[in-house]
């Protein structure tokens, strides 16, 4: 038996990845930049056991069907085609999230897998490479490596597409974020289906590649200049660029609902009134704000006039992926 055990953290992008130029590899159309926080982690072991017939996940302790296995099973193929492998596993994630809001991310619970399969197999891969894996398990995976910034250059095939970390003085540790629970019933598309579907149909989407590099070296000034607004400026802008491709979709979706846009008006609203602080959104109705760590009580507060406070969750900028003991 081969065993291994990692942690991961999410990442939010500040710049998006939205679409694949590569659906097996998971090699993306552009390039994007994240902040790995450290409220949400995901642990996950594996144990390569010859004894085994077939793959098996659980997750936070609950034995996943083979249709939910399907992605871990698909990842822990490419392992064992990639390194000559012919033993399953058996794979067990716990994500720690503060609530089951379904904020657990697919990012940190690939990164996670990642550093466990370098582990228990001793493939010895440096970060590139173990954020080259980590990709083709889940694309934002190979961002979750890494604490802090982080950017995921598109590169132009499996070998030049992964993420490194962006060099920031720690600024990050004078950042934070505060995620805005919106409890929607609506079944969400997926990001893999959303994007795919946005790729394939939308007539907004030439113009998201079109602006998603100069984005993308904005946001690189900013954290390089240690300009907060500079930086929640184009979050904000990236972020609704990319939402605004669902709407020219066929047929069209968004991930927004009534709550979120009342979050993204409180938002403006508190910005307007002098706190500094920036919204974006995933594949989901949830909003996370950017804010200065010295404005998160300020701005807290104020959200409390709107909003519950089992609603409000802080984080702060969080480390990369470790190892830990079997
Ligand atoms: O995180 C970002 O850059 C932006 C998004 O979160 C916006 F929704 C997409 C993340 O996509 P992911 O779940 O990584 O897709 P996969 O590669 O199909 O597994």
């Amino acid at each position: 038996m081969f065993l291994g055990k990692a942690r991961a953290y999410t990442n939010i992008a500040l710049i998006k990845y939205w679409g694949k130029k590569d659906e097996t590899c998971i090699l993306p159309m552009n390039s994007s930049l994240s902040l790995t926080l450290d409220a949400f982690y995901t642990e996950t072991s594996v144990c390569f056991d010859k004894n085994l017939t077939r793959d098996y996940f659980s997750l936070n302790g609950e034995e996943q069907s083979v249709q939910q296995t399907a992605k871990i099973a698909a990842f822990l193929t490419m392992i064992r085609q990639q390194y000559q492998l012919d033993l399953f596993a058996k794979v067990e994630s716990t994500n720690f999230v503060p609530t089951a809001a379904g904020l657990a991310s697919s990012a940190s619970g690939f990164a996670a897998l990642a550093g466990a399969c370098n582990q228990a197999l001793q493939l010895g891969l440096a970060d590139a490479d173990l954020s080259r894996l980590a990709r083709r398990g889940s694309g934002s995976a190979c961002r979750s490596i890494f604490g802090g910034f982080a950017e995921w250059e598109k590169g132009a095939d499996d070998a030049s597409s992964f993420a490194k970390k962006i060099p920031s003085d720690d600024w990050e540790n004078e950042l934070a974020m505060l995620f805005v629970l919106v409890d929607d019933r609506i079944k969400d598309v997926s990001s893999r289906d959303g994007m795919k579907r946005t790729v394939q149909t939308s007539s907004f989407y030439q113009g998201w590649l079109e602006t998603a590099p100069a984005d993308l070296q904005t946001a690189k000034a900013a954290i390089a200049a240690k300009d907060f607004k500079a930086l929640g400026e184009v979050t904000e802008a990236n972020g609704l660029r990319m939402h605004g491709t669902t709407l020219g979709a066929v047929p069209p979706f968004s991930y927004w609902s009534p709550e979120s846009l009342k979050v993204m008006t409180c938002v403006r609203q508190i910005r307007a009134q002098g706190l500094p602080c920036y919204f974006t959104m995933d594949a989901g109705p949830n909003v996370k704000i950017l804010v200065e760590k010295k404005n998160i009580s300020q701005l807290k507060a104020l959200l409390l006039n709107d909003f519950s406070e089992n609603q409000l969750i802080t984080a702060n900028a969080g480390p990369g992926l470790s190892t830990l003991p079997v």
